[in-house]
């Protein structure tokens, strides 16, 4: 089947895995105290889903922030805890500290399949609001107007076949017309599970699994 729209993830795919680990996340862990504090009011419905997931109903905001940094040091990809990372970092973003990071050949790629009528999609553990934000403030400028959606882990994990499934019935296009781009085998695994294409991006070389592997989005053949 011809391929009619891609699916990308982000960490290892379209930006590297430094910018995600060495920027990102410790801009995240050095000011999770002082957000979760300052904003704990606006913060209610986050900080109930922590004290569920944790089971600590009685946690103060301070000590919400310590179980959110925790779960950082254990790279959970706990939605809530997404969803308060991608908070912290637009005020990094709006503020010119942050600018994301995307490899200049998935620019270009994403611009010609873009151009040539493709329709492109997000899907990362990170939130929607993490994932515009890093397309929208890029090194490239904003690169948001060539994204037709988002997908979070509110869609499922990314690793599970079922989170493709209801990804291709949002997309409203048959599942084999979907090519899924990722750096995780795993992920490959349970897109083509799901009746996806897939493609692995391999930027140290290599080969995922037994998926059409390439280095460079250059590579992906449509
Ligand atoms: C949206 S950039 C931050 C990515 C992030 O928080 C993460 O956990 C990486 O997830 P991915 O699914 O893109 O590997
Ligand atoms: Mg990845």
């Amino acid at each position: 089947m011809a391929v009619q729209a891609i699916l990308t993830d982000i960490e290892g795919t379209t930006s590297s895995i430094g910018f995600v680990y060495d920027v990102l996340f410790p801009y995240a862990r050095e000011r999770m105290k002082d957000y979760v504090q300052q904003h704990a009011a606006e913060l209610n419905e986050q900080l109930e889903a922590v004290r569920l997931e944790a089971q600590e109903p009685e946690a103060e905001p301070a000590r919400v922030a310590e179980i959110l940094v925790q779960w950082m040091a254990e790279d959970r990809k706990a939605t809530v805890l997404k969803d308060v990372q991608g908070k912290i970092w637009r005020e990094g973003y709006l503020s010119g500290a942050l600018q994301g990071h995307v490899y200049a050949d998935a620019v270009n790629a994403l611009q010609q399949w873009h151009a040539m009528g493709l329709q492109l999609y997000v899907y990362s553990s990170g939130s929607i609001e993490a994932q515009k934000l890093i397309f929208g403030y890029s090194v490239a400028g904003d690169l948001t107007p060539l994204f037709t959606g988002y997908f979070d882990t509110t869609s499922g994990a990314k690793r599970e076949r079922e989170s493709y499934q209801r990804i291709a019935e949002a997309i409203d296009k048959p599942v084999d017309s979907i090519l899924f781009l990722s750096d995780v085998v795993q992920e490959l695994d349970a897109a083509r599970a799901a009746g996806m294409q897939t493609c692995g991006l391999a930027r140290e070389g290599g080969v995922l699994g037994d998926h059409q592997t390439v280095a460079s989005f250059a590579e992906v053949k449509i």
